[in-house]
């Protein structure tokens, strides 16, 4: 769960093996075409594409670097419709192919990377048919000149747009997937990542960093008595005082219900220790939740120090909630850290 795989994004990789199928289709189509036409460098050249792109069909998924084999894909993908199309011998239509060039490019490259491989590639594709067809000279004309152009700039501004658009969708799902929408904090599927990179990072370099499991104290009692409202403020009003109290860069997270985990960068226990006192008293100290039968609503607090406590995170976890759970048994609203 805490393992960080580089993966394509799913629509990316659809979007990728649907070309791969048929630019295998497509290679060993038209490179047994040109072995039978003669064209022996050009059908070498798709034979290799097509076998390549064979291999990546199923290498994608268990690749380290997806992302890097997606731009050798594509470079070579252009680079053979650019040999396709300057080779004297291939169908005039093979012009038509070029096209493709933003889409391809915006489609599995994103928005900035797309717009320079699709810029790069019609630029030269649009030398190569400029020299090819020089010497024609009905499609040498403003007007036929003008088709092939704007075309190919419509395309581009289409799927520049569309991108565009679909990057700022997946961001805001991306949000709402990680944000908790009462309290506004991240919630448990954001802090895990950050976790598994801050685990990494303290394992390199040999640092420490803690974790605070907390719980609110007497909560079902607020909520009985003086409603679940009630109970939503508290929750809004402890994230409130989580962000005002840590450092940008803690990560506070609402792991689910009244229980909160926050992530402190680069401390020891005495450390974290000071952080969830402060916290503990700051929340004692205020008057925001006082229920009906003269309880308050506090914060129990277990703390896990890496390496010290546990060098794997599901143990941190555990150590911090079973400490958690000792200072609720000790009476609540208290700080336990060993
Ligand atoms: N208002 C509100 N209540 C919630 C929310 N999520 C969980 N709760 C309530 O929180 C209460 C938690 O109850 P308990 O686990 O018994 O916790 P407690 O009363 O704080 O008891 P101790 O932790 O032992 O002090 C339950 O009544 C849940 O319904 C929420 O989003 N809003």
């Amino acid at each position: 769960m805490f393992n960080q795989k580089s993966t394509l994004d799913p629509q990316r990789l659809l979007v990728l093996r649907t070309l791969l199928v048929f630019t295998i289709g497509g290679c060993l189509f038209f490179g047994g075409m040109n072995i039978a036409r003669g064209v022996y460098p050009l059908a070498a050249v798709e034979l290799a594409i097509g076998l390549f792109s064979l291999w990546l069909f199923f290498w994608i998924t268990r690749s380290p670097a997806p992302e890097r084999w997606l731009l050798i894909y594509l470079v070579l993908f252009f680079s053979t419709m650019m040999l396709a199309i300057a080779t004297p011998a291939a169908s005039a239509t093979v012009f038509v192919w070029v096209f493709l060039i933003p889409l391809i490019s915006h489609l599995l490259l994103g928005r900035k990377r797309g717009l320079i491989i699709a810029v790069v590639f019609l630029a030269l594709s649009a030398a190569i048919y400029f020299y090819r067809v020089h010497d024609q000279p009905q499609l040498m004309t403003a007007l036929a000149i003008a088709n092939v152009v704007l075309c190919a700039l419509v395309l581009m501004a289409l799927s520049f747009a569309y991108e565009h658009a679909r990057e700022k969708t997946e961001q805001q799902l991306q949000a709402l997937a990680t944000t908790d929408s009462l309290t506004g904090l991240p919630n448990r599927a954001a802090l895990q990542p950050v976790l598994a990179r801050t685990h990494a990072q303290a394992a390199r370099d040999g640092t420490r960093f803690a974790l605070l499991s907390m719980d609110l104290d007497h909560f079902k009692a607020l909520n009985d008595q003086q409603g679940h409202e009630a109970g939503d403020r508290a929750l809004v009003a402890f994230a409130e005082l989580l962000r005002a109290r840590l450092r940008a860069s803690d990560m506070p997270c609402r792991w689910g219900g009244e229980e909160f985990q926050v992530l402190v960068s680069g401390t020891d226990r005495d450390g974290a220790v000071r952080i969830a006192e402060e916290i503990r008293e700051a929340l004692e100290s205020t008057s925001l939740a006082q229920t009906e039968a003269g309880a308050q609503v506090t914060v129990s607090i277990g703390i896990a120090v890496y390496p010290d406590d546990g060098r794997a995170i599901p143990d941190l976890l555990l150590t911090a909630d079973r400490r958690l759970y000792q200072a609720k048994s000790r009476g609540r609203n208290q700080v336990v850290a060993s």
